[in-house]
């Protein structure tokens, strides 16, 4: 196991549980929903986690989707992953969004909806120049590299 960071954690609803880790190893500990959710399709909702955290500086939390709500349900997380910022002491809320086109997705208070990454982030202190260093990269990018010729790709009814 790296290392370890100390984040104080206040439950604003007893009645859940405080994140857990699934596995030791696991990267992200799970975060619950405070309230019963329906999501009809195409449809996001901001959900409450009842808790909130106060990370020491120098450190933020990034709410990442669960692979599983997505493979089996198409349920993502629209601004993923979100950004709890060192001095937030708000509730942490989850912005779910359904992307199945035909089924609507209930979800119950209790359930494990998204996982927080707790990391450690750099300030830059951004100096402003006219000409940046030359790279391999330079400018290239969005598939530049190739590798989609082979993917199809078809709209229905056209
Ligand atoms: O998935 C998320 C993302 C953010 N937050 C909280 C913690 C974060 O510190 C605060 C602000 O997030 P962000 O900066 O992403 O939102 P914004 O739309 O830029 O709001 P603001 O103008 O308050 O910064 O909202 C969450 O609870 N869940
Ligand atoms: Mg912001």
């Amino acid at each position: 196991m790296g290392d370890k960071v100390d984040v104080l954690i206040k439950r604003l609803d007893p009645g859940l549980p405080v994140p857990e880790y699934a596995h030791a190893g696991d990267a992200g500990a799970d975060l619950v929903a405070a309230v019963d959710v329906e999501l009809p399709p195409g449809e996001r909702a901001l959900v409450p986690t009842g808790i909130a955290i106060a990370l020491p500086d120098g450190y933020a939390a990034f709410i990442h989707p669960r692979s599983g709500l997505g493979a089996k349900f198409g349920v993502t997380i629209v601004n993923a992953p979100g950004t709890v910022d060192a001095g937030y002491r708000g509730e942490i809320k989850v912005t779910l969004l359904n992307t199945d086109p035909r089924d609507t997705v209930r979800l119950s208070r209790g359930d494990r909806i998204a996982q927080m990454v707790v990391q450690r982030v750099e300030r830059a202190v951004f100096h402003e120049v006219t000409e940046l260093p030359g790279s391999a990269r330079g400018a290239d990018g969005f598939g530049s590299t190739g590798g989609y010729r082979d993917i199809e790709h078809s709209r229905e009814g056209a």
